[in-house]
């Protein structure tokens, strides 16, 4: 491997210290070489903070070694004022005669302006260095600049016969779900969650599971919890409406419905293109991913209108005979790994 390929792989595993905490921003690493020493790192830190390259150069002990140092950085420094300053700025006023860049920024307020102005102010500038394997760490960022909506993960488990629930006379009257994996795969579940800033789930997965749909058994934060709810029939006592985390409502209805308490209730428009409506408002808010848990009919909705990025499927070892079907899809299997009893595929939609 190349020089600036190591340094450009530390800054990506560097940046992905800021997954679950930095989006919007993009989740960016940076490390400052000088005589083949590492005299400084950094990352994006918490949405608000400061971004990687200020961390990094905050982080060299000795300044005076900026004047003859090399700062790597997985994707172009920024150029505008947003929250914080532009790191252009730091980069200039530091004196570092050289910037290794992964990625060019595809963010319409960066993209080119910030390699510009360090070249004018004199700074060689390299990129793109492994530009694929910085694609795919700032994929959510990416994909929501580029595609205007957030980088969607599809997410279920099936049992070994392909369901992802048995018949209903199998289950329990209460709302409860019907549990196919195992523990280590609900925990790794709640990391997932904690990665992500939203969580869809569709009408009947509300009502027949009375779901959670937060990251209680991880650190971090919970994702805000978005529901299909056409005709607001959740009762207002489920457990999406308790206070563990924001909720979002999509619902055709104008009536008032059950008042859901801290709920936040979005009409749309649900008898034509629902999945792109949805996408293009949580791009308005700013929702960078989601993970769409489920149930059949919802992840068939996004598998049709081509909305989604990843699919992470839990297949167990139990077999139902008979329920609801599993998804069926076909796209480029990236991992395939056991998790205990439970095996975990993971496809890329490319
Ligand atoms: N094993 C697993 O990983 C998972 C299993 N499950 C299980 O799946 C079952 C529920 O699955 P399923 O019956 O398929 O239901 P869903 O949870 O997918 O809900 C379907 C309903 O949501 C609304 N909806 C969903 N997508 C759209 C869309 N694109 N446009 C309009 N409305 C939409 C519709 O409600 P309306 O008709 O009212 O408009 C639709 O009938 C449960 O038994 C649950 O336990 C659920 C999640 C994960
Ligand atoms: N049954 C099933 C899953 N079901 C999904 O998890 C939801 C329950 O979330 P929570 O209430 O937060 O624990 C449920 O409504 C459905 O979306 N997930 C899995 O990883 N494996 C499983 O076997
Ligand atoms: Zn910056």
């Amino acid at each position: 491997m190349k020089i600036h390929e190591k340094y450009i792989l530390r800054c990506i595993e560097l940046g992905k210290n800021g997954l679950g905490t930095t989006a919007p921003n993009p989740m960016v690493g940076c490390v400052i070489l000088c005589d083949n020493t590492i005299i400084g790192e950094g990352f994006t830190s918490p949405f608000g903070g400061h971004h990687a390259e200020v961390n990094a150069i905050n982080s060299v002990k000795d300044k005076s070694l900026l004047k003859k140092a090399t700062l790597y950085v997985s994707l172009e420094p920024c150029s505008h004022f947003g929250k914080t300053p532009p790191c252009t700025d730091l980069i200039i006023k530091s004196g570092i005669p050289r910037v290794v860049i992964g990625l060019k920024d595809p963010h319409s307020k960066v993209a080119g302006k910030g390699i510009h102005a360090l070249r004018k102010a004199g700074i060689e500038v390299i990129f793109p260095v492994l530009e694929e394997a910085c694609e795919d760490h700032h994929k959510r960022f990416l994909t929501f600049h580029l595609k205007k909506r957030p980088y969607i993960i599809l997410k279920w488990a099936e049992s070994a016969d392909g369901y992802i629930a048995p018949t209903s006379e199998l289950r329990e009257k209460k709302p409860q779900p019907f549990w196919i994996s195992n523990r280590y795969s609900k925990q790794l579940v709640h990391q997932w969650r904690a990665e992500e800033q939203a969580i869809l789930v569709g009408t009947n997965t509300v009502l027949e599971d009375n779901p959670k749909l937060n990251a209680r058994t991880w650190v971090g934060k919970s994702p805000l919890r978005v529901v299909l709810d056409r005709e607001l029939k959740i009762p207002s006592d489920y457990n999406v409406f308790d206070d563990s985390a924001d909720t979002l409502v999509y619902t055709n209805s104008d009536s008032d419905g059950p008042k859901q308490k801290g709920a936040e209730i979005q009409t749309i428009d649900f008898s034509r293109k629902v999945v792109e409506t949805i996408c293009q408002d949580l791009h308005s808010r700013q929702v960078q991913s989601i993970i769409v848990e489920g149930g059949a009919q919802t992840l068939i909705s996004f598998i049709k209108a081509k909305a989604w990025d990843e699919a992470r499927i839990f297949v167990g070892n139990s077999e139902f005979g008979d329920g609801i079907k599993a998804p069926v899809i076909t796209a480029r299997e990236i991992e395939k790994k056991r998790i205990a009893t439970d095996t975990l595929r993971i496809l890329k939609n490319d």
